[in-house]
């Protein structure tokens, strides 16, 4: 199904003042778009969605997979200055998930679970300084499943039978850019019992990337996530973790 662009941008474009919204066919990602437009010091505030990907791109050198229809894919691009960037994704984890559904879970760091089955990802990267400042002109790209999906992976209408990608995209696109506002001014601290209250690790044995293992017990004020291992409460910045069979 092709998307109804021209509805779509005159729906979102009002929700997001001094945001140029564009609504393109197809991309190799929406992510390495905006980053190019960056390096050649472009860094308006975007909301750039593609309704196709051919190159999608996920954390950690992956690939962010999606048939045209069956998914929504977007990111948007703006100049942040936030005192300390540590819980950005988690923010943004936050305001998808209370946008979309109350059954929602957020997968530290970066992704948003049903029953343990991805729903979304999130990929956040940042170009240089603009014009030298404090500024960095950050990328924010979402990828939310709204088809149903083969495990590990769920659609957003096995929750909400009548979710489409445009519809979704209305729902979530000014919660995210007040959210990225809202962080600029105050950080990860507003965001913490909102994050806790959605947390898919809380109480759970988790495996870490390091190998080290423990039980997930939430995260502090700057979105580390916490992990009482046998060495004691380990704050961890960044690791993947995983899941433990009980
Ligand atoms: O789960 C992950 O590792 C993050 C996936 C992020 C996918 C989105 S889709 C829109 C934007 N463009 C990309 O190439 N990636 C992000």
């Amino acid at each position: 199904m092709r998307w109804p662009a021209e509805a779509v941008w005159e729906a979102v474009a009002p929700l997001l003042p001094g945001f140029t919204v564009e609504v393109l066919p197809e991309l190799d990602s929406t992510n390495s778009e905006l980053m190019r437009r960056a390096r050649a010091g472009r860094t308006e505030p975007v909301l750039l969605v593609a309704e196709h990907q051919t190159a999608g791109r996920g954390r950690l050198g992956r690939s962010w997979e999606s048939a045209a229809g069956d998914s929504l894919t977007f990111s948007l691009g703006l100049p942040l200055a936030p005192p300390d960037w540590s819980g950005l994704s988690l923010a943004v984890g936050v305001a998808v998930a209370e946008a979309l559904h109350a059954d929602i879970r957020l997968k530290w760091p970066n992704d948003l679970w049903v029953d343990d089955r991805k729903l979304t990802g999130i990929l956040i990267e940042t170009a240089a300084p603009v014009d030298g400042g404090a500024s960095r002109y950050t990328i924010v790209g979402i990828g939310i499943n709204v088809a149903p999906r083969a495990a590990p992976a769920i659609g957003l209408r096995e929750l909400q039978p009548d979710a489409t990608a445009p519809g979704t995209l209305l729902a979530v696109a000014e919660p995210v850019v007040r959210t990225l506002q809202a962080f600029e001014q105050f950080g990860f601290s507003p965001f913490q019992a909102r994050f806790e209250r959605r947390d898919a690790l809380a109480d759970r044995a988790v495996r870490l990337s390091d190998g080290m293992a423990g039980t997930a017990h939430g995260v502090d004020e700057r979105g580390a996530l916490l992990v009482h291992t046998a060495a004691g409460m380990r704050a961890v910045t960044s690791a993947e973790v995983s899941v433990r069979p009980a």
